[in-house]
């Protein structure tokens, strides 16, 4: 399949990067980024086509990906070609429901969102995707595929669940990295040297997650193993759930839904 990226930042060249190495031909991958810089840094490190505005012909693609911030959104579809009907048209936008895709883009109706996350850099990503009873079989395979290339792939029954996959999985990467900053600074209050305390966390986090994925306990009977009656992990928890830490978690993942569900109206 030939596909052209609007929009050349973050998630694109996740998505490149794992297309390529999934062998997809580089004469069929091109891009639309704005920005000058970005534009030459994927033409170098790539060699594919990079346009500055969407070709009317849009560059013989297939299937257009849609990779540009919420904010950006009303903008381009402002002159976004005519799509020809047969076009799979991909959105990772954040909030944009398929509603608002379809009037912007003159009722074109083979529509996918995908809500990608930023593991997919390293071929790690989980990815949910919601299609439209108009997408064929044979698109959703192929935008399948596509997103299997960077990671694992949910196919979500009712479009409303993006907003919370968004919420989990979207913006959950930056939830685990606070966690790690935090431990961090926790080690060097401890005088632990800083870069042992680096080390220590980012191991502990890979193997706590490798542990996890690896077991058919639940996380809570994993964390009850760790858990010593008296011992050091119970006076640590003991402090988190005095500090309502769990419900703060569940807090911030609802407010994070919440503004999923507010992106569809900004402009
Ligand atoms: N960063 C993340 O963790 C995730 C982001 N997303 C969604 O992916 C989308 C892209 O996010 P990032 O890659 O992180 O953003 P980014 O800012 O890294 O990339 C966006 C790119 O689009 C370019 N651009 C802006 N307007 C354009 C236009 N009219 N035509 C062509 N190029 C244009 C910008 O110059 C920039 O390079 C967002 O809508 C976001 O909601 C989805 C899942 C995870
Ligand atoms: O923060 C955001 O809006 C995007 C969507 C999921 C991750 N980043």
């Amino acid at each position: 399949m030939s596909i052209l990226f609007v929009g050349g930042g973050n998630m694109a060249a996740a998505l490149i990067g794992g297309l390529v190495s999934h062998g997809q031909a580089l004469s069929d991958i091109a891009v639309v980024e704005v920005n000058e810089v970005t534009a030459a840094q994927l033409g170098a490190r790539w060699g594919i086509r990079v346009y500055s505005t969407v070709p009317a012909d849009l560059g013989g693609a297939s299937t257009v990906v849609l990779a540009i911030k919420p904010q950006q959104m009303t903008e381009l579809l402002g002159h976004f070609p005519t799509l020809p009907g047969a076009t799979l048209l991909v959105s990772i936008v954040a909030g944009w429901t398929t509603s608002r895709l379809c009037a912007g883009l003159k009722g074109h109706l083979n529509l996918v969102r995908a809500m990608p996350n930023t593991p997919a850099l390293i071929q790690a990503g989980v990815t949910g995707l919601f299609a439209l009873p108009e997408v064929s079989e044979e698109d959703r395979a192929r935008v399948q595929a596509m997103m299997h290339a960077v990671g694992s792939v949910h196919w979500l029954t009712k479009e409303s669940q993006m907003d919370a996959v968004t919420a989990l999985s979207g913006s959950g990467p930056a939830y685990v990295f606070y966690l790690m900053e935090t431990l961090q600074q926790a080690a060097l209050d401890l005088e632990l040297p800083a870069e042992m305390g680096h080390a220590l966390v980012l191991e502990m986090v890979r193997g706590a997650a490798l542990l996890a994925c690896s077991e058919k306990d639940a996380p809570a009977r994993l964390r009850q193993r760790v858990t010593s009656p008296g011992g050091t992990t119970a006076a640590a928890l003991r402090v988190l759930e005095e500090g309502a830490w769990a419900q703060v978690l569940k807090q911030a993942v609802q407010a994070a839904a919440q503004r999923s569900r507010e992106l569809e109206d900004v402009v």
